[in-house]
């Protein structure tokens, strides 16, 4: 079976890599990666500076997923792009960049600096961090983030890519899409980051579980599944001119990565499950989502992305 893609007119040798944030702060994770079957890797949402982050525990995983409020610790802008510029982007796997800038302004600074570089690494800009206190999430402020796009896609010029929080309501599927699809060089939206602000007490200690923000992150794993399958299916079914969805959320097996696929997504990133398992699982979930398309007679993704059937 052939489990080949490509996102922003960049070929993936498969369709899996890294959600930003996972396995991806230091470039001595990002060598593991690169030394995984992964397709393809992310960096961690860089800062225009470096950030700590939050105390820990700050992350913490749970018997259907995790629970995270890291808070945005990264090396810092320059970090990532040196480690961009540095790229051997002969090897068979793209490089995806992750900006989650705490302002417009560090927005701009950073994309004008990307674009400068004229790398041919591709961008996705986190709209959806919801762990920075003090810091709504933009991607749930429709009016700022139509302004954010409209500032930045002229300055990247290139194809790129949002990360989006997970929306729960069909009039926000509809606004968004239709903010997404007004974008010409916005090639695709990455669903569903962490579903923000969940609360995991632990039953003994009756106490939470991550320190920062009284116990509130943002859930990960297979406890949102089935809110990322929406999430995708909704832009998948609404996206115009091309436009594409990566999925994320719940993958813990071929079977998941399966849905994603058949609910619209043209790629599929891996979070708490690489968390937990580490870059061994690329290759475990290649095999089984390769063992499925061949139980079902599919030979490529193409055979069968977005073919969800409804009642
Ligand atoms: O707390 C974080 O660093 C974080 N955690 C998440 O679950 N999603 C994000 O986009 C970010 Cl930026």
């Amino acid at each position: 079976a052939d489990l080949s893609t490509s996102i922003a007119g960049v070929a993936l040798p498969n369709l899996f890599f890294n959600a930003s944030g996972v396995w991806c702060q230091h470039e001595s994770e990002l060598k593991e990666l690169l030394d995984s079957e992964s397709g393809s890797l992310i960096t961690k949402s860089a800062t225009f500076e470096h950030r700590e982050g939050n105390p820990s525990p700050r992350y913490v995983p749970l018997p259907t997923g995790s629970i995270n409020s890291m808070g945005l610790p990264n090396e810092g802008f320059e970090y990532y792009l040196n480690y961009a510029k540095n790229y051997d982007y002969t090897n068979k796997k793209p490089l995806f960049v992750s900006l989650s800038g705490l302002s417009l302004q560090d927005n701009v600074k950073m994309v004008e600096q990307f674009a400068a570089a004229d790398l041919p690494c591709v961008l996705e800009i986190n709209f959806s961090c919801p762990n920075v206190p003090g810091k709504p999430q933009l991607g749930y402020d429709m009016e700022a983030m139509e302004n954010a796009l409209k500032v930045l896609a002229p300055i990247v010029k290139k194809p790129f890519g949002i990360k989006l929080p997970p929306y729960f309501d069909i009039a926000h599927f509809d606004a968004v899409a239709a903010i997404v699809n007004k974008i010409d060089n916005l090639a695709f939206v990455t669903c569903v980051n962490s579903v923000g602000n969940g609360l995991a007490i632990d039953f003994e200690t009756e106490t939470a579980v991550i320190k920062p923000k009284d116990g509130f992150g943002g859930l990960g794993g297979a406890m949102i599944l089935n809110t990322a399958l929406a999430n995708v299916n909704a832009f998948h079914r609404r996206l115009t001119g091309g436009k594409q969805v990566i999925g994320v959320g719940g993958v813990t097996s071929g079977k998941e990565a399966f849905l994603h696929v058949l609910a619209g997504a043209s790629a599929v990133q891996i979070g708490t499950q690489l968390k937990e398992e580490g870059p061994s699982f690329f290759a475990r979930v290649k095999k089984e989502l390769e063992e499925i398309m061949q139980a079902k007679g599919y030979k490529s993704l193409d055979d069968f992305r977005g073919k969800v059937k409804t009642l």
